[in-house]
């Protein structure tokens, strides 16, 4: 049907393409799962299952979509990182946001079960998803340190709320209203000296969300034809539980930060 008389509708898409030599970030979200956490019983605060099931599915998003060179995810949220050097989908917004946030959803279903167990999936999760630019290294990390702040104040937040609740006999409300305009400093003491908890030593996992990096590892194949065992080194998406506000991170992962000389065209 090309060149038919309907074939004007085309000129109804808009271009919707991303400023160029900008890093890409598209930071996807549960929708509704404040609903979604109670329908499935996560545990309070924190439910390993999920947080290891969301790392897994950024991790497959990552082994499919090369291009994304690191991944931040903390509760029902993950932003991933596009260099400002990629041409991914030639950087068009709702492509890139649309197959993202797709891989992201359908690994959350296809895996569920192998962190979930005998709990069912209940109901079908979704999620929403954007892309963003930033324009420079430094608003980039403003932004990784802005997401790991969240994960650090609702952690603390939430540790101290269930601790008063489920340790503490308090209900919700009561809970809530002894939180109300507390510092961290008060969260912190609350828990060390009412419930001995020193908040520094709970899993980093916990309180520094995850990152995922692609880590140099050694993988050893064996040759179907020589029978010889090969070892070679790849970059393997894996979690890490840094601190990545603040310089250390960034001095131990230069690669992050460095201008990829090819322009990868994925168009
Ligand atoms: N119990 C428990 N709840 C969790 C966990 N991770 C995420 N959640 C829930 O998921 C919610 C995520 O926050 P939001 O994204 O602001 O809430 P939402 O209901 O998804 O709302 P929208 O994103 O606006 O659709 C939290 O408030 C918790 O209720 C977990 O490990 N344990
Ligand atoms: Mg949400």
């Amino acid at each position: 049907m090309a060149n038919s008389k309907y074939e004007y509708v085309r000129h109804f898409e808009l271009a919707d393409s991303l400023l160029p030599s900008t890093w890409l970030v598209v930071r996807i979200d549960g929708r509704g799962f404040h609903r979604f956490s109670q329908s499935h019983n996560f545990q309070k605060p924190n439910d390993r299952r999920s947080i290891e099931l969301m790392n897994r599915c950024a991790i497959e998003v990552m082994k499919d979509i090369k291009d994304i060179i690191l991944a931040y995810g903390e509760s029902d949220e993950y932003s991933f990182i596009i260099p400002k050097t990629s041409n991914l989908y030639s950087r068009r917004a709702s492509k890139i946001s649309s197959t993202v946030v797709s891989l992201f959803a359908s690994n959350f279903v296809m895996h569920w079960s192998e962190y979930f167990r005998e709990d069912q999936l209940l109901y079908a999760p979704c999620f929403d998803s954007r892309t963003v630019c930033y324009p420079n290294d430094k608003i980039l990390r403003d932004y990784l340190s802005w997401r790991q702040a969240d994960c650090h104040i609702n952690n603390l937040f939430n540790t101290t709320f269930w601790a008063l609740v489920l340790k503490g006999g308090m209900t919700e409300i009561e809970a809530e209203n002894k939180l109300k305009g507390t510092l961290s400093k008060d969260k912190n003491e609350i828990l060390f000296t009412q419930y001995d908890i020193n908040y520094n030593n709970i899993d980093a996992i916990y309180r520094k969300g995850s990152t995922i990096i692609r880590k140099k590892t050694e993988v050893s194949t064996i040759s179907p034809r020589s029978g010889e065992l090969i070892t070679r080194t790849k970059l393997i998406p894996t979690a890490v539980y840094d601190d990545i506000i603040g310089q250390e991170f960034w001095d131990a992962h230069p690669e992050l930060l460095e201008e990829k000389k090819k322009n990868n065209n994925h168009a």
